[in-house]
């Protein structure tokens, strides 16, 4: 549906330039909710920008339903625009309209015929939950409630698509969820296609399907929330989700660890009900290895639980490698975090 390739923007500034987006491909199927990550200046307002052409890359294809919008003359990508909505950190709201005329102007703009607009304009503000607020102005409302009229008006031309741009960032952490709410149903009710842009991994957790982290103008890593939740690859993605979750090894872990001799620290991603599965009870009575949990969290992405454990083994050479092999079989996701003292093996120590 939404389909990126090869996207490059360079600015320019004065005699420099600023490649503020570079070579990105980014595939986005209908009706799923994919979330953009990246520091500030990562280059993620430019690229959101650029999926209906506010924004004009210097290079590459922006395909929309499998029509390049580049190609297409100035009323055809007037008309594949209002099927894009787009909300903003900042709301956007007119702030001499009030709600009603807010969302109702978009329609009148586009020379919806009156008698329809007040029916429509009604749905809309029933469907953000803004149906007894009609007649106040935008000084009146609460962020989330300003928040919501900027959805209300996003969704005035029956949207395919709606960008979200840092949507929440202005917001408290309640309002945050309950607007963080409001996405999932109208993505769900509607069966809307929605591309957000974000600083904050809680909001890829509660929201997103799919995820690509951005840093300094490319996307470094991508993958389903699940995939990168459980092993992430790059330093840039941990560092995001260590808000969530901390996996870090201290100095004084390590100190006491090497008491250990040959050992490894293990990463474990336990899925929904697997979290439940005694898996180091079997490898501790199984391989004879004796393990310790160093680290361990939970969280919920789009409600479905993902356990993440940090766990140290140790015991002897041949018994760890099969607890490992079984371990990999048995979770969601293994892997060596890392071997401690593994010079101790070629020297024979655990022979
Ligand atoms: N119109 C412009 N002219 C010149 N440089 C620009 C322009 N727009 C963006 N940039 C530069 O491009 C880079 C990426 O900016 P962008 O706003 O896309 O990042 P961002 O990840 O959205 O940051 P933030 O989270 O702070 O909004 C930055 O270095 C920025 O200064």
């Amino acid at each position: 549906m939404i389909e990126l390739k090869n996207i490059n923007k360079s600015f320019g500034v004065g005699k420099t330039e600023i490649e503020a987006v570079k070579n990105i491909n980014i595939h986005v199927g209908k009706g799923e909710i994919f979330g953009v990550i990246g520091f500030s200046g990562a280059g993620k307002s430019t690229l959101l920008r650029m999926v209906n052409l506010l924004e004009k890359p210097t290079s590459g294809e922006v395909n929309i339903n499998g029509k390049n919008l580049l190609r297409l003359n100035e009323k055809e990508l007037g008309n594949t625009r209002k099927k894009i909505g787009i909300i903003f950190q900042q709301f956007n709201l007119l702030s001499s309209y009030n709600v009603f005329d807010n969302v109702a102007e978009i329609l009148r703009m586009n020379r919806v015929p009156k008698k329809e607009i007040q029916q429509k304009v009604e749905e809309l503000l029933a469907l953000v939950g803004l149906d007894d607020k009609s007649k106040q102005y935008p000084a009146q409302l609460s962020g989330g409630q300003k928040q919501r009229v900027g959805i209300a008006r996003a969704l005035a031309m029956d949207p395919e698509i709606l960008l979200c741009d840092e949507a929440t960032s202005a917001l408290d952490p309640q309002t945050t969820d309950s607007i963080l709410e409001l996405l999932l149903s109208i993505n769900k009710k509607l069966g809307l296609t929605i591309v957000l842009i974000t600083h904050e991994m809680e909001v890829i957790k509660k929201t997103c399907d799919r995820v690509a982290v951005m840093d300094k103008g490319e996307v470094i890593e991508q993958g389903s929330v699940l995939d990168i939740f459980s092993h992430p690859q790059q330093v840039t993605t941990k560092n995001f989700l260590r808000n969530l979750y901390d996996d870090t090894i201290t100095e004084e872990m390590m100190e006491n660890l090497q008491g250990f001799g040959h050992s490894y620290i293990l990463r474990l991603a336990f899925r929904g009900d697997s979290a439940l599965d005694p898996v180091l009870h079997v490898i501790s009575s199984k391989y004879s290895v004796v393990t310790n949990i160093v680290h361990g969290s939970i969280n919920y992405l789009k409600g479905i639980p993902l356990g993440i454990l940090m766990v140290h083994i140790s015991g002897d050479y041949d018994q760890m490698k099969q607890a490992i092999t079984y371990l990999n079989d048995t979770v969601y996701h293994a892997e060596v975090s890392l071997e401690i003292n593994q010079n101790q093996k070629r020297e024979g120590v655990l022979q």
